[in-house]
Order: C-alpha cells, then sequence, then structure tokens
C-alpha cells in the first residue's frame, strides 16, 4: 500500500498555507509531519481525511480497497478527543464501532489494551485530558481501518502511556498499516520526517 500526495496547496481562509507539496507513506511505515505552528500540519492531515479540499494537487492511494474512499481507510485522530461526554467509556466505543462499520474489535480489549479498564464504566466527561486521549486511541483499536492519521497523538501523555502506545504504532506498522502523524515532539517510535514550513 502507497499513500500519495502531489503537488497539494492548501488555502485556509482564503489564504495559502502550504503548495507544491508532495508526499509519500507505504506500508509498514511512519512518516512525521513536523513544521513550525501554523505551517499546515494539521491541515495536510485535514486534506488526506477528505475533511478538507485541496485548492490544487492529488491525494492517491495504491493497494488499498479499490472500492473504499482514503477516508473511509482511515482512522483521523484529531488534536481534540472526539467523543460524548455522558456516554460511558465502553459506550463511546461501542457508539464509534457502529459508526465506522466493519468488523467490531472486543471492547473491552480495546480499552484494556490503553489501560482504561478501571474506568470503563465512567461517563467518558469525568476522565481527565491523558485519559480522554486514550480512550481517542483506543478507537483506532476498534475498526481495523490500515490508515492512522495521528494530529499530535501523544499530548497530554505521561511516559507509561507513550510507551504503551508506541506498542499499538508498532504493531499496527507490523501488521502493514501505515501512520501519518503530525507532531511537535517524538512520537516514540521511527519515523521519517515530512517538514513543512521551515525549521520550528
Ligand atoms: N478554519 C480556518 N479558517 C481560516 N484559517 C485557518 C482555519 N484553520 C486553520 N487556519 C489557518 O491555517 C494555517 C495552518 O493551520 P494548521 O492548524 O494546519 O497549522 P499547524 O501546522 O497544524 O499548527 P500547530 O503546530 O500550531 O498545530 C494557520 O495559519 C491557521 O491560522
Amino acid at each position: 500500500m502507497r499513500l500519495s500526495g502531489r503537488n497539494l496547496r492548501c488555502l485556509r481562509g482564503g489564504r495559502e498555507v502550504f503548495a507544491g507539496l508532495d508526499f509519500d507513506a507505504v506500508a509498514g511505515e511512519a512518516v512525521a509531519i513536523v513544521g513550525p505552528n501554523g505551517a499546515g500540519k494539521t491541515s495536510l492531515l485535514r486534506l488526506i481525511a477528505d475533511l478538507l479540499m485541496p485548492a490544487e494537487g492529488t491525494i492517491t492511494l495504491e493497494g488499498g480497497d479499490g472500492e473504499m474512499t482514503v477516508a473511509e481507510q482511515a482512522h483521523y485522530l484529531g488534536h481534540r478527543d472526539a467523543m460524548k461526554p455522558a456516554l460511558t467509556v465502553t459506550e463511546n466505543l461501542t457508539f464509534w464501532a457502529d459508526f465506522l462499520g466493519g468488523p467490531p474489535a472486543d471492547p473491552a480489549a480495546c480499552i484494556a489494551a490503553v489501560g482504561l479498564s478501571h474506568a470503563a464504566a465512567l461517563p467518558a466527561g469525568f476522565l481527565s485530558a491523558g485519559q480522554r486521549r486514550r480512550l481517542s486511541i483506543a478507537r483506532l483499536l476498534t475498526v481495523r481501518r490500515p490508515i492512522w492519521l495521528l494530529d499530535e497523538p501523544t499530548a497530554a501523555l505521561d511516559l507509561v502511556s507513550q510507551r504503551v502506545f508506541a506498542g499499538l504504532m508498532t504493531d499496527h506498522l507490523a501488521t502493514g498499516g501505515l501512520i501519518i502523524a503530525a507532531t511537535h515532539g517524538p512520537l516514540g517510535i521511527p519515523a521519517r520526517e515530512l517538514r513543512i514550513g521551515g525549521e520550528a
């Protein structure tokens, strides 16, 4: 599988954020998008996730499911954790599994994988920032999608959780997945750098 972008141009609010941007990511590989604040790291992830339209350029996927869009084969984990605060941790995951479609993994196993079993019955609104992020990471595991698009995924994670997450990313890559992550810090796994907008 190869995900590629060619000659991408991105406009936000009528202003050019970047132009002429190329990228490639292949199965088994992590790409870290780095660059200063406002360079367009989140915007690039949103272009790939089909949440924004490029002003120019193309995004193509070779070796994926030809009947599905890139977005349908991707998980997008934004820097704001998307969850329903009144639903419990387990109910949030069940909701996401239904919403995303496809054969769901066991919610209890996904919750255990991110170390949240003790909070499974708690409303998500009661979770700390790091626990919310761990619940978002559990969403990546509920339904298998080969492309992970991650915006500052390690923000709010303590060192133990960062190591757990690194293990989950390594497993994902080892099973043919690919990861593109916007990050200001180390991702915790080997990653090829895609720098946009010059030095941070
Ligand atoms: N909805 C919007 N309308 C207008 N401009 C926007 C909008 N969203 C983002 N921008 C602008 O687009 C530019 C790129 O933003 P983006 O969030 O992609 O940058 P980033 O590299 O992820 O930044 P950071 O490192 O601070 O997270 C910024 O100048 C931002 O102000």
